[in-house]
C-alpha cells in the first residue's frame, strides 16, 4: 500500500540536464530507508505524545548552556499564561457590570476597576514579552552552536571507510540540515508553550462558563492541527527526496564562480552548459514546489473549512444557550471572546506545532547523524606506540573499498624499514594510494595484518599512529588561510612559533614564494578575499612540501610530491626528501617518476593491488622482463627519442 504524500519513484519529473551531466534522477527513494520511516508515519496523537520527550531534549540543552537565561523565559511564559486567563476574567466582571440592571454611570463605575485590571495587565504582557525576546535571543545562539560543533566534532571522527558507504555518509549529510532544528525548536517550543498557556487560560475559564464551549474549542483546533502535520510531514518529505538533486545544483553553482574552472569555463563554453543545467534544473524543482504549493492549498482549504464549520457550530451552541435562558448575555460576551482570543492562539499554536513538528523531523536527523558518527568514529585509547619508529610491516594484508567487488590491495607483505626512502611504483589503480593510506592508519586491513612497530593499527591508539604521519598527499588540501597557517595547520595543535615555520619553508624552497608576496607570510592564498593571491601548481606544492615538513613526524608519506615542480624544483625536492632519512625520517614515496626512484632505498612495484617485485633499483634493473625494469626502459626511451631530428629540421626549414 502506497503512503499518502508519497510518490513512486518513476514518476518524479526527470530534468534533460540530470540525465546528461549525472547519469539519472537524483531522487532519494525514501520507500527504501528504515530510519525517516517511522517519524514519517506518525499521525498527530503519537506525535503529539512525543513533544513532551523533545522539548525535554531541548530544555536540558538550554539548561546546560544557561540556566539564567531558561528559568527566565520559562518564568515569562507562565506569567503570561497566568495574565492571559487574569485578563478573561476581569473582562466578564466588567461585562457583568455593564449589562446589569440600573444608571449607566453608576455601571460604568461599577466596571472601572477591571477596566483598569485589564489595562495594566496588557502593558505587563507586553514587557513580559519584550524580556521574553531578550531571553531567547540570549540562548538560542548558545545550543546553536553546541549543537552544531557536536555534530562537526562527530563527523571529523568518522572512519574513512564509513565515510565511504553510501547509507551513512548520507545519514551525515542530512545531519547537517538539522543543526539548527534545536534553536528553531526552542524558539517554537516557547512559543507553543506561550500558546498552550493562553488556550488552558482560555479553557479554564470557558469550563467555569459552560463545559460545552471546552469541546467546541477542541473542535474548532483539530482540523488545524492536522492541516499543520499534514503539511510539515509533506515537505520533510520532499525535502528528503530532493536533497542529491540540490546538492548538485549547489556544486553546478559553486563551480562557475571557482577560480580553477574560470578558464574552461570561458574556452570551452563549460559555463554555458551549466548554466543551461541549473535552470534546467531548477525548473523541475519548480515543478516540485508548485506541487507542494497546491497540496499545501488543498490542505490548507479543508483544514479552515471544518474549522470555521466548528467555529459556526460554537456560535451556535452560545444561540441556543442564550435562547434557551441556561447563559446571561455578560457570559456569553465573554465566551465569544475567550472564543476569539483563543483562536488567535490557536492559530499561532498550530503554525509553531507545525514549525515544531517539522524541525523535530530534522532533529532526528541531527540526531541519528551524532550517534552514526559516533558509532563509526575512529575508536579513542588503544595500545600506545611505544618509542621511535622503528618498521611499519604488511603481513598478508587485504583490503577492498565498501561496495567494490575486488581488492584493492590483495594479500601484500612487505615491511618499511625505519630513516630509508621507500618507493612504491605501479600502474595507475595499482593500489598505491591505498596502501600509504593503510599504513597512515587512515584505512583498516579487511584481512592480514599492518604492523607499527608490531603493534597491530587494529589494537593501537589511532591518535598515535596519525601523530607519526605527516601527509603529503596528490590532491592536499589548498587552505583558504594566510601562508603562514596553510604551513601551521601541518600541527596544529602545537603553538605556532614563526620560526619553525620559516625553517619548514625553507627546507621545502618555499620562503622565496612566501616573501614575494604583496602580505609576506599574511598573504592569503585564495583568490577573493582582500589581501588575496593565487598561487601556481609549483607555489602549491612547494607551501604543501612546507606543511608536512613542518610536522616533523617520523613517517612521511608523499604521493607524487613534485608533479607540479619544474625540473631543477623536482631534482631538489627529491634530494630534500632524501636527506630528512639522515635525521631518522622515514619516507614512504608514491611516484611514476623512475628516476627518482632510482636512488630509493626500496621499491615495490604493485599491480592490480598485488606485490609482484621488491629490491633497490638495481636488483629490479636486472630482472629480465621485469616489470619495473619494462616501465623505467619506456621512461627513458622517451626521454632518449623525445623529438626526431627530421621534424625539428623540418618545422625550421618551413618557417
Ligand atoms: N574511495 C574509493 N572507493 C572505491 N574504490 C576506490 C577508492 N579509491 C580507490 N579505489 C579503487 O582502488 C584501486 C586502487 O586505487 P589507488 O588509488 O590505490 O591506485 P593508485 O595506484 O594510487 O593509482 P594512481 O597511480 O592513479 O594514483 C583502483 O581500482 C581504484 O578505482
Amino acid at each position: 500500500m502506497r503512503r499518502r504524500g508519497v510518490r513512486p519513484r518513476a514518476r518524479l519529473p526527470v530534468s534533460e540536464s540530470e540525465r546528461v551531466l549525472f547519469g539519472g534522477a537524483l531522487r532519494y527513494d525514501l520507500s527504501f530507508t528504515r530510519h525517516e520511516m517511522p517519524i514519517l508515519r506518525m499521525g498527530l496523537w503519537s506525535m503529539a505524545r512525543q513533544f513532551p520527550a523533545m522539548m525535554g531534549a531541548v530544555a536540558k540543552a538550554a539548561w546546560r548552556e544557561d540556566r539564567a537565561a531558561l528559568s527566565v523565559l520559562l518564568g515569562v511564559e507562565a506569567g503570561q499564561g497566568v495574565l492571559r486567563a487574569f485578563t478573561l476574567v476581569a473582562t466578564n466582571q466588567a461585562l457583568v457590570a455593564l449589562f446589569a440592571a440600573g444608571p449607566t454611570p453608576e455601571r460604568l463605575r461599577q466596571a472601572l476597576p477591571a477596566l483598569v485590571a485589564v489595562a495594566v495587565v496588557a502593558v505587563l504582557s507586553a514587557l513580559l514579552a519584550a524580556v521574553s525576546t531578550a531571553a531567547s535571543g540570549q540562548l538560542e545562539p548558545k545550543i546553536e552552536r553546541v549543537c552544531t560543533a557536536r555534530f562537526y566534532h562527530g563527523v571529523i571522527h568518522v572512519e574513512l571507510a564509513a565515510l565511504e558507504d553510501q547509507q551513512i555518509h548520507r545519514t551525515l549529510d542530512a545531519g547537517r540540515f538539522g543543526t539548527d532544528s534545536i534553536r528553531m525548536m526552542l524558539g517554537s517550543s516557547i512559543l507553543v508553550l506561550n500558546a498552550l498557556i493562553g488556550l488552558l487560560a482560555a479553557a479554564g475559564v470557558l469550563l467555569m462558563l459552560h463545559p460545552l464551549l471546552v469541546l467546541m474549542l477542541f473542535l474548532v483546533a483539530a482540523p488545524k492541527g492536522w492541516g499543520a502535520v499534514l503539511s510539515a510531514r509533506r515537505q520533510y518529505e520532499s525535502r528528503h527526496t530532493w536533497i542529491e538533486h540540490r546538492r548538485a545544483i549547489s556544486v553546478i553553482t559553486q563551480k562557475l564562480t571557482d577560480q580553477a574552472c574560470a578558464a574552461e569555463i570561458r574556452v570551452h563554453g563549460a559555463g554555458r552548459l551549466l548554466v543551461d543545467a541549473y535552470a534546467d534544473m531548477s525548473k523541475t524543482v519548480e515543478r516540485e514546489q508548485q506541487r507542494l504549493a497546491r497540496a499545501e492549498a488543498g490542505t490548507q482549504t479543508v483544514a479552515s473549512a471544518a474549522s470555521g464549520l466548528a467555529s459556526l457550530g460554537a456560535y451556535g451552541v452560545l444561540w441556543l444557550l442564550l435562547t434557551g435562558g441556561g447563559m446571561p448575555l455578560a457570559v456569553a460576551g465573554t465566551a465569544v471572546i475567550a472564543v476569539r482570543t483563543s483562536s488567535a492562539g490557536l492559530m499561532s499554536l498550530v503554525m509553531q506545532f507545525n514549525r515544531l513538528y517539522e524541525e523535530a523531523m530534522y532533529l532526528k536527523d541531527w540526531e541519528d547523524a551524532c550517534s552514526t558518527a559516533k558509532r563509526h568514529a575512529i575508536p579513542g585509547g588503544g595500545a600506545p606506540l611505544t618509542g621511535p619508529l622503528e618498521e611499519v610491516r604488511l603481513e598478508n594484508v587485504s583490503f577492498t573499498y565498501p561496495g567494490a567487488t575486488s581488492p584493492a590491495l590483495d594479500k601484500v607483505d612487505l615491511t618499511i624499514p625505519r630513516a630509508t626512502v621507500v618507493a612504491l611504483v605501479g600502474a595507475n589503480g595499482s593500489g598505491k594510494s591505498t596502501l600509504a593510506k593503510l599504513v597512515a592508519g587512515l584505512y583498516l586491513p579487511s584481512d592480514g595484518r599492518l604492523l607499527w612497530n608490531g603493534t597491530d593499527t587494529r589494537d593501537a591508539d589511532r591518535a598515535d599512529v596519525f601523530g607519526q604521519v605527516a601527509l603529503l598527499a596528490q590532491d592536499f588540501p589548498h587552505w583558504p588561510m594566510t601562508a603562514r597557517a596553510n604551513i601551521h595547520i601541518g600541527r596544529s595543535d602545537q603553538r605556532l612559533e614563526q620560526w619553525r615555520v620559516e625553517r619548514a619553508a625553507d627546507s621545502a624552497d618555499a620562503t622565496d614564494v612566501v616573501t614575494s608576496l604583496p602580505h609576506g607570510w599574511d598573504s592569503l592564498v585564495v583568490k577573493g578575499f582582500e589581501r588575496g593571491t593565487q598561487l601556481s601548481g609549483g607555489q602549491w606544492q612547494r607551501i604543501g612540501t612546507a606543511r608536512a615538513h613542518y610536522r616533523e613526524a617520523p613517517l612521511l608519506v608523499v604521493d607524487e610530491p613534485t608533479s607540479a615542480l619544474d625540473p631543477r624544483a623536482e631534482v631538489e625536492a627529491f634530494q630534500a626528501l632524501r636527506a630528512l632519512t639522515d635525521d631518522g625520517t622515514t619516507v614512504l614515496l608514491i611516484t611514476h617518476r623512475l628516476a627518482a626512484t632510482a636512488t630509493a632505498d626500496l621499491i615495490y612495484v604493485l599491480d592490480e593491488g598485488r606485490l609482484i617485485e621488491q629490491g633497490t633499483h638495481a636488483q629490479l634493473m636486472a630482472l629480465d622482463g621485469g616489470h619495473y625494469r619494462s616501465l623505467y626502459e619506456i621512461q627513458a626511451a622517451q626521454y632518449a627519442s623525445a623529438v626526431p631530428d627530421s621534424k625539428v629540421r623540418g618545422a625550421g626549414e618551413e618557417r
